[in-house]
């Protein structure tokens, strides 16, 4: 019986190493926990050679970890691949069909290796390729092959979908359809995990997302979640010093970073609102007109890019106590 309680998919101290076990091994999955809950789109971010590809795999039940426990839908995946199968979908980065195959042909191979599929021309109707299904594998663009990889892994109506990059090499309009399609099968109740290199891809489909660095998740959480540690940014321009205004000198704005490039200003802050009523009330109090003024959040990009920096995962940068001079 299923426990519907029980998250879609567990991993816990996860460790994945390629070669012997001492010396020119590799480790590429390093201690990694993670938990998608079940109807969750849950996103799987990395630098390149993080370790997205080497944990799916693990948890798609195709490899045993070198240690750590895994649990899909209640299962080893690998160790009880046959109660797991039935239960996932997979959609590879690469399908490898042979590109004689007709697209219906392709599907129908597959459907022969899957228990209880689903008719192959309703998976294809379902990411829009049935009116190819006699076209060749060969000769599909790059967005329909993948859209064609997404069918197959729709055959068997998977209760968890595991998606390696689904919209790498897509155009804009492909990316489009397949997000879509992603998130209606998530609305259907489909639990998805997706790897994929497009920060706005996550940001537009995942309920929660992880940062992976070096065979680690060093974040994870809601977009929310993800950035809140860290700095939000202020920028504008001041007016020439030369101007009626003489010597402008900014107001201590306590626990900001402030950096001037000439009189471009940026703040980085992690309390927006504090500051910028500070900010504010200075320029209203000296009437100075804060040229360009520009207030944002920190984003998701902001987050992974100090990851892939090294830098600490948790916590803004160590702030600046005083205002910058001009
Ligand atoms: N079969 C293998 N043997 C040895 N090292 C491997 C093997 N497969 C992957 N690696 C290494 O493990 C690390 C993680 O690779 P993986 O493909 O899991 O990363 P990834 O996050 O999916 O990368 P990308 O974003 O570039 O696809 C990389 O350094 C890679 O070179």
């Amino acid at each position: 019986m299923t426990d519907t309680s029980r998250p879609a998919v567990e991993a816990v101290g996860l460790h994945r190493r390629y070669g012997p076990a001492e010396g020119a091994g590799f480790d590429a999955v390093r201690g990694l926990d993670l938990t998608v809950h079940r109807g969750e789109l849950f996103a799987l971010l990395g630098t390149n050679g993080a370790g997205k590809t080497s944990t799916m795999e693990l948890l798609e039940g195709l490899a045993e970890p070198t240690a750590g426990q895994i649990r899909v839908l209640g299962h080893d995946p690998y160790r009880e691949r046959a109660a797991v199968r039935p239960r996932i979908g997979i959609m590879l980065q690469e399908g490898g069909f042979p590109g004689e195959l007709t697209v219906a042909e392709a599907g129908r191979c597959w459907a022969g290796l899957t228990s209880d599929a689903r008719p192959v021309d309703e998976a294809l109707d379902l990411v829009g390729l049935l009116d190819r299904r006699s076209v060749r594998v060969k000769q599909l663009s790059g967005g329909e092959r993948r859209r064609l990889d997404l069918a197959v892994a729709l055959l068997g109506r998977p209760e968890v979908l595991f998606l390696d990059e689904p919209s790498t090499g897509l155009d804009p309009e492909a990316r489009a359809s397949v997000w879509q399609l992603v998130r209606e099968l998530r609305a259907g109740g489909t639990t998805v995990l997706l790897t994929t290199h497009y920060l706005e891809e996550a940001e537009e489909l995942a309920d929660r997302l992880a940062i992976m660095h070096r065979g680690r998740v060093v974040v994870a959480g809601t977009v929310a979640e993800v950035i809140a540690d860290r700095p939000s940014r202020i920028g504008f321009e001041l007016p020439e010093r030369s101007g009626p205004h003489g010597d402008l000198v900014l107001p201590p704005l306590a626990g900001a970073e402030v950096t001037a490039e000439g009189r471009r200003i940026t703040v980085r802050t992690t309390t927006l609102q504090a500051t910028l009523t500070d900010l504010l009330g200075w320029a209203a109090h000296h009437g100075v007109a804060l040229g360009g003024l520009d207030a944002r959040s920190a984003s998701l990009e902001e987050a992974f890019l100090a990851i892939a920096a090294g830098a600490e995962a948790s916590g803004p940068r160590v702030p600046s106590p005083i205002g910058a001079s001009l």
